[in-house]
């Protein structure tokens, strides 16, 4: 097939052939760093600054010229500013009439302002076309080309042409443009950046309120109450007993958190009779954000497999072991060798051990490039099958380990029970409303609703029916 005059033209060229020309207003980083990598695509570049003379570090071949010539060199003019400094703008909208003005720039602050950085540059020069873009690319890692994390730049701006024209050099520049509709998404656009770890929030604050009231539930029963009633100085338990308590029960309640919104949402669509109706928004959120509550868990449980390594080796143990040893040498009396309790130790571990597989394996299926390669099924198979399966072996790993002395009351101190106890009350519940849920019968309603059967929908077809006679 024949080459069209257009098909050969390199990107960056115009239609009479000429490099296109690009002015950046401001030479600090940003619009250095552009600069650069704009370059070594094709572009010619016009800087426009308060100081052209002043202007150092700037890459060979590209022109620094005052603010107003600089415009006029261009018709797409990126202003690398802050938003701050753009008053200075308002002196050139002459120039800047009938211009593309593209908008990178971002705040210190979610909805610092009340307008979007965008629409207020839209606002201070009203003959020109504004275009929000490139906000989400560090200066950082334009120069140094470590884009693998952040190649899409989302692009806004009320005329199309306009917008169009910087999607190109987007592209040109080896970037991924993303259109999100006119100016007013700017204000969106503007705080993507600003985000810290938003999915995270939840599960990071929830696993830190857990821990600090495991601890000082543990602290209580385990250093005050000694001290209190035996005057004994139990407070180097804080070191390794106390978290290889807090972690492990955080793990296990965190699981169980993971599951127990499924939970919420299945008795919900029961009880409403439809799946139409929207969740409210806490179980919304809280369904989003069960990945990131599922890794919190799983970095708990493996805290609890390391600090659990190192108990033969700790001075508090070795000792105990001595003692006791050393008593029955002098009492001449041995421990009998109870089967039930060799079985009991010896399942706990073995469920902990199968639990922490299960576990590792749900982790590893989350990471994107395992996920990628499994399909929907698999996915669901692994995540929620297996998952189910790691909170049963993980409960009954506490539960056995707990065993006889579970219920009894000598555990208590100052009415206490251990911690394990208050533990394991989430993921029973979860557990035993998820068996009433399997029943058949339960189960089969479910599924009917969740193919989109609804239960009110006979009754309100029979009350029309019975209007219509
Ligand atoms: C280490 C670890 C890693 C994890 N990684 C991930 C991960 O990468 N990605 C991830 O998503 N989760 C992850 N999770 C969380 C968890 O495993 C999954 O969310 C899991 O699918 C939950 O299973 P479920 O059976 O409770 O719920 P679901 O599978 O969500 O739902 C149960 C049932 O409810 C129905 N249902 C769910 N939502 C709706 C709805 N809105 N409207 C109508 N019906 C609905 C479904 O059809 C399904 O039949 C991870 C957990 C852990 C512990
Ligand atoms: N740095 C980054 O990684 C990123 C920055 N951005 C955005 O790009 C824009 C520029 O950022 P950055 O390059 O880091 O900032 P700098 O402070 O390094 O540069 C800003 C430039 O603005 C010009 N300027 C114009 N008027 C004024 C004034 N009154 N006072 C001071 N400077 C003025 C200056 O250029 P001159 O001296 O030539 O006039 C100055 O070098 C900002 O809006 C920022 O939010 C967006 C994404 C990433
Ligand atoms: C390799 C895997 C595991 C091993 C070897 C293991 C081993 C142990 C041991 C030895 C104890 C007793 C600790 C003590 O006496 O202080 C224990 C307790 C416990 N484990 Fe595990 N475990 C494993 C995995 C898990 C997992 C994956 C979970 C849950 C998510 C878990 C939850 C618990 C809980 C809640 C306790 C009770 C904590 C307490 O109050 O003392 N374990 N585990
Ligand atoms: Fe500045």
């Amino acid at each position: 097939m024949e080459k069209t005059s257009t098909d050969v033209l390199p990107f960056t060229m115009n239609s009479s052939g000429k490099q296109e020309t690009v002015c950046i207003f401001g030479t600090g980083d940003f619009g250095r760093s552009l600069s650069f990598k704009m370059l070594q695509c094709g572009y010619s570049i016009v800087f426009g600054s308060r100081n052209p003379r002043m202007s150092t570090l700037l890459p060979n071949g590209a022109e620094v010229l005052s603010y107003s010539e600089a415009a006029q060199k261009s018709d797409i003019i990126i202003v690398a500013t802050h938003r701050e400094h753009y008053d200075f703008l308002t002196e050139l909208t002459e120039v800047l009439n009938g211009k593309i003005l593209v908008d990178v720039s971002n705040n210190l602050k979610i909805n610092q302002y009340s307008e979007s950085n965008a629409e207020y540059l839209a606002q201070l020069v009203p003959g020109a076309h504004v275009v929000k873009a490139f906000n989400t690319i560090s200066a950082w890692a334009l120069q140094s080309g470590a884009l693998d994390a952040s190649r899409q730049v989302f692009v806004c701006g009320n005329d199309n042409k306009a917008k169009q024209r910087v999607m190109d050099i987007v592209r040109t520049l080896g970037l991924t443009p993303l259109d999100q509709g006119s100016l007013i998404a700017a204000n969106e656009i503007e705080n993507y950046p600003l985000q810290l770890f938003p999915m995270w929030r939840f599960p990071l604050y929830l696993s830190a309120g857990l821990c600090a009231f495991f601890f000082l539930y543990c602290v209580i029963r385990e250093v005050i109450y000694p001290y209190v009633y035996g005057k004994q100085d139990e407070t180097f338990r804080l070191a390794i007993s106390i978290p290889n308590r807090v972690f492990p029960i955080a793990a296990l309640t965190l699981l169980a958190l993971v599951y127990l919104p499924g939970i919420i949402a299945a008795i919900l669509q029961l009880y409403r009779g439809t799946k139409y109706r929207r969740f409210p928004d806490w179980l919304d959120q809280w369904m989003l954000c069960r990945k990131q509550l599922g890794l919190v868990a799983l970095g708990f449980a493996f805290l609890h497999v390391l600090y659990t390594l190192v108990i033969p080796i700790r001075y508090y143990v070795r000792w105990r072991l001595r003692n006791k040893t050393i008593t029955q040498v002098i009492t001449n009396k041995d421990d009998q060798f109870s089967t039930s309790s060799a079985w009991l130790s010896d399942s706990y571990v073995a469920l902990g051990i199968l639990g922490f597989f299960l576990f590792v394996l749900l982790g590893i299926t989350s990471l994107p490039s395992v996920s990628n390669m499994v399909n929907w099924r698999e996915f669901r198979f692994v995540q929620s099958k297996l998952g189910y399966l790691t909170l049963i072996l993980c409960t009954a790993h506490t539960l056995v380990y707990g065993g006889k002395k579970f219920l009894s009351p000598t555990i208590l101190r100052w009415c206490l029970p251990s911690a394990y106890v208050l533990a394991l009350i989430i993921p029973c519940t979860v557990l035993v409303i998820k068996f009433i849920l399997i029943m058949p019968c339960i189960d089969k309603t479910l599924t009917r609703i969740r193919q989109g059967w609804e239960r009110n929908s006979k009754t309100s077809s029979a009350l029309n029916g019975k209007a219509d006679i």
